[in-house]
Order: structure tokens, then sequence, then C-alpha cells
């Protein structure tokens, strides 16, 4: 069966020079209804690699398959046309870069709607609304600013914004980071139940591996752009085989089984 989301042989360089090279070979495939976690010390490559996904860093070789079509191949109209549907949504590591200071919550999240042309204004705001329910925010804070919010809150938002356009492949760079524990797990619930009910592909990239060790099917470990491991998030969490992951993992204070952060739901 097709992944709704396949990344084969991915190469990403600065430069003209192999030296600027910061993704040399990289795989990825996420299926429908699964979340693939993607990890690796500062700098290993993993922003770089959902900015590929997503279009925004060119690739020099390898390609990007979503559904099955190659959407690495899109330039101009073509791609403008593509990430206007929305399938591919990337929510940004700092939540500020991807929020515009001056439209409120509700407009933020509805935008990629009304980008579309979806609906009536109305419409686009009561689908607004239905997303920061979603992520568990108070709708009422749809009429404020971003610079009015909590860290934690506008991260949420930009959550809330990717989902808005009902997305085939969610690609989250730290979206538990600003948030404490009992807001974390709650998102992560909320992840969990997205990709069973929404049958959404998600890259979840952290580097708090105990999130993971909740809700992740699959972990890739990348190291210096390559990846050096990937398996069943169990199998790499609890047994990792390459030395990087085991010292990666060894720096955690604990992960001491395979579902410690909340009991996945299985209703
Ligand atoms: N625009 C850029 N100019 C120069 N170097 C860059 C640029 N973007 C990324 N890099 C370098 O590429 C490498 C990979 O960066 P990337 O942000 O993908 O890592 P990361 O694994 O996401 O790190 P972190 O966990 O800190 O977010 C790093 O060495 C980084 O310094």
């Amino acid at each position: 069966m097709t992944a709704a989301l396949e990344a084969d042989g991915v190469e990403v360089w600065l430069g003209r020079r192999a030296t600027s090279r910061i993704l040399d070979g990289v795989g990825l495939t996420a299926p429908a209804g699964q979340i693939v976690g993607l990890i690796g010390e500062t700098g290993s490559g993993k922003t770089t690699l959902a900015r590929a996904i997503a279009g925004l860093a060119p690739l020099h070789a390898g390609a990007v398959r979503v559904d099955g079509v190659p959407v690495s191949g899109l330039r101009g109209a073509e791609l403008r046309r593509f990430r206007r549907t929305g399938r591919v949504q990337y929510v940004f590591q700092d939540p500020l870069r991807s929020l515009d200071p001056d439209l409120t919550v509700a407009e933020s999240v509805a935008e990629g709607l009304a980008v579309r042309g979806d609906g009536r204004a109305a419409d686009r705001r009561t689908a607004a609304v239905a997303a920061l329910r979603l992520v568990g925010l108070d709708p009422a804070l749809g009429d404020r600013l971003p610079g009015q919010i909590s860290g934690g809150q506008r991260q949420r938002v930009t959550l809330a914004r990717a989902l808005a356009v009902g997305p085939r492949v969610l690609l989250l760079d730290e979206p538990v980071s600003a948030l404490d524990a009992a807001n974390r797990n709650h998102v992560l619930r909320v992840l969990d139940r997205l990709r069973r009910e929404r049958e959404l592909a998600i890259v979840l990239i952290t580097h708090d591996l105990g999130s993971l060790a909740g809700v992740a099917d699959r972990i890739v470990v990348l190291h210096h752009g390559r990846v050096v491991e990937e398996g069943p998030a169990t199998q790499v969490l609890l047994a990792p085989e390459h030395p990087y992951t085991q010292r990666l993992i060894a720096s955690v204070p604990s992960i001491d089984g395979p579902r410690p952060i909340y009991a996945r739901s299985t209703t």
C-alpha cells in the first residue's frame, strides 16, 4: 500500500559543494494513521528534513511523495496549487514565526481556509472555533492577538491552524516543548486521536523522548544528516541498536516502559 508520506534518498545542500550537505540520503515513510518520531541531537538535520518534506528547502537529490504523488518535483504554479490544498502542514518550532502578529488567533486559524477559498467568513470562523476546541483552547482566545496569549497557547494555536485545513501529513517540530506536563499530555492525546480518526500521518520531531514513548509507532534516528537507526518505537527506545541511539537514550532521565506518559485509549 502507498504510504501517505514517503521520502527517499533526500539530500539537502546549503551551497554548491558536497561539504555543505546537511542531509545525506535520508529516507522516511509515514503511513496514514501512524506517528513517526524523528529524533537526533541538535543540528542533526531534523528541521531541515521537515522543511524539505514541506517543500521549504530544495532537494539536491531524492524525492518526496504524498499519497504516491511526487511533490518534490513540483515547481511554480503547480507547487503553489499543491500548497493551497493544505495536504502537508508543517508546524514550526517557533510559533511566533508562523503567526501574523496583526491577525487575531481566530483569523490565523482560519487563514488557510481563506487562502483555499473555503466557505464564507462565518463558516471559516466556525471551523476555527472547532479547531481551537480540538486542541483544548478556549475559543474566547480567538479574539486575541498572538502577543496577548502565552507561549504554550501559541504553540497550540499553530497546531489548530494546521489541523483546520484537514491535512494528510502533519509535520510537527517540537510541538510540546513549551507546554507543562498536563498540557503536553493533552496535546499528545489529541494527536493520538487524530491519527486514528482522521488517518493522519504525523512526523513528530522532539527532544522529549518520553513523549514519543507514549504515542509514536516508529522512530527514525538522525545523526549528522543520516538515518542511523529506524524501527518500532518500543524497540528503538527500549533496545536501541546503534551506539549513537544508545547514547541519546541514555541521556534521558528515564524511559521505563512503552507507554509511560499516559494510558493509550483503545476506543
Ligand atoms: N540556513 C542555514 N545556514 C547554515 N546552516 C544551516 C542552515 N540551516 C541549517 N543549517 C545547519 O544544518 C544542520 C542541521 O540543522 P537543523 O536545524 O536541521 O537541525 P535540527 O536537528 O533540527 O536541530 P535542533 O534540534 O537544534 O532544532 C546544522 O548543523 C545547522 O547549523
